[in-house]
């Protein structure tokens, strides 16, 4: 086999997409998402891997901006659309374009790479670490009853369009970026994926429908849904699909979820992955019988260490020093003392003796705050060298708002 990697010429790009479906099983996706992603693409960020005449694999990146902890928004690259095709697997094809692209990726500069993977075991090799999971619910709504804080009755609903909806939904959106690690500032087109809505994925759901929470005339909040209407001999026993919801403060967000418990003919409502600390299960009489399930969502790769562990802040005071092995991404290896507060942090090179000893997979889940150093500890993949050290880092290094990556890539 004699491979060649290239960046994707734009003109090609239906045949690259094409071979992404094919690796994916060959089920064609609807004209319109086909459409989006073609728009979304950044062909010169995109790398196509060919053997002679033939395209077998396929990686882009995204030029995402991230809240991490603290609230700042850091450049990371978004890696997408990766494929080898099954007549070229396991032969090192991917690991050629992980290389190209984190290689890319520091070359641009950017701090940090993400991703969300279709198996769970690909990337970790490559340095990358599970960083962030999607709580997924199925909530009995016969059953299980709410209880709403003050307020919540002076909040008004209101449904439209999802079109309609879509800019007020978005200034709320952009308002809670900043206020979750994980979220991605929106890049220009991104607005369109929230409210696509393919007939022929609907699989016998209604359209895609949006009821925008409104205070004092101010939109606060948001819910989309679709209905997915059923019936037995007992009588209605429809379905809520939650696509999203989002809320500014307190009493919207539960007048979302009253909302949503309460249409009519519906039992169940089956949420996306919603944040692992997301309030409504604070609202609900049984959380049995919400049956959340948990699944890991963002992996984070720290492409520099130090301009990483920089550029955010720490939950605690914190001065450590970080031995870190990183046999993909050499240039990390070796130690680093990182100090810093809630204000911020300065992370450099030293020759001082290590306070913990890890490598950068484990810097990656640990970096948005939502797995602690100390539970890595105990599955024995960060080491302590002076006692004490685990507990203060491990502290330091936690988010009071857990990390959510609101939407797939
Ligand atoms: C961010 C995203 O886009 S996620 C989407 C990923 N794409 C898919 O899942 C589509 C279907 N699958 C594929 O296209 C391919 O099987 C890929 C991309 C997952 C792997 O491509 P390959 O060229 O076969 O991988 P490559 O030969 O470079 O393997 C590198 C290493 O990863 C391992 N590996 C590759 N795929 C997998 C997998 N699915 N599960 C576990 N390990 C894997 C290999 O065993 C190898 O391990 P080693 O370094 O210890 O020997």
């Amino acid at each position: 086999m004699t491979t060649a990697l290239r960046v994707l010429d734009p003109a090609i790009w239906d045949d690259w997409y094409g071979k992404l479906l094919l690796a994916f099983g060959g089920v064609p996706e609807a004209p319109e998402e086909i459409a989006l992603w073609r728009e979304l693409t950044e062909c010169e960020r995109s790398i196509g891997m060919w053997d002679g005449e033939d395209l077998v694999g396929t990686a882009g990146l995204f030029s995402f901006r991230m809240t991490v902890p603290g609230g700042a928004s850091v450049a990371a690259a978004g890696v997408t659309m990766v494929s080898v095709q099954p007549t070229h697997r396991r032969r090192g094809v991917l690991r050629s374009m992980m290389r190209r692209q984190l290689d890319d990726i520091r070359a641009a500069g950017e701090p940090l790479a993400v991703l969300t993977a279709s198996e769970p075991d690909i990337y970790g090799r490559f340095g990358y670490g599970i960083a962030t999971q999607n709580a997924y619910a199925e909530i009995d709504t016969d059953r299980v009853r709410l209880s709403v804080p003050d307020g919540t009755d002076a909040v008004t609903l209101r449904e439209v369009a999802p079109a309609d909806g879509a800019a007020a939904c978005e200034a709320v959106y952009a308002r809670l970026v900043p206020t979750r690690p994980g979220m991605l500032e929106r890049l220009p087109g991104w607005e369109r994926l929230p409210v696509l809505d393919p007939p022929g994925e609907r699989e016998g759901a209604s359209p895609l429908r949006c009821v925008l929470a409104e205070s004092d005339g101010e939109v606060t909040g948001y819910a989309r849904f679709a209905v997915k209407a059923d019936w037995d001999l007992a009588g209605p026993k429809g379905m809520v699909l939650l696509r999203d919801l989002d809320a500014l403060d307190p009493a919207s967000c539960a007048a979302l979820w009253r909302f949503l418990f309460e249409i009519d003919l519906t039992s169940v409502i089956r949420t996306e992955g919603r944040p692992v600390d997301d309030p409504w299960q604070h609202l609900v009489s049984d959380i049995r019988r919400c049956q959340v399930r948990l699944k890991d969502r963002l992996h984070v790769r720290l492409v520099e260490v130090g301009a990483a562990l920089e550029a955010r802040a720490y939950t605690a005071p914190l001065d450590v020093v970080l031995e870190v092995t990183d046999p993909f991404c050499p240039w990390n290896e070796g130690r680093w003392r990182l100090t810093g507060d809630a204000k911020g942090a300065s992370c450099a090179r030293t020759s001082d003796a290590p306070d913990l000893r890890l490598g950068v997979r484990e810097l990656g889940a640990a970096y948005l705050g939502g797995v602690s150093l100390d539970a890595l500890a105990g599955a024995g993949r960060v080491r302590e060298a002076r006692e004490g050290a685990l507990e203060a880092a491990s502290a330091a290094f936690l988010s009071t708002r857990a990390p959510w990556l609101p939407h797939g890539f």
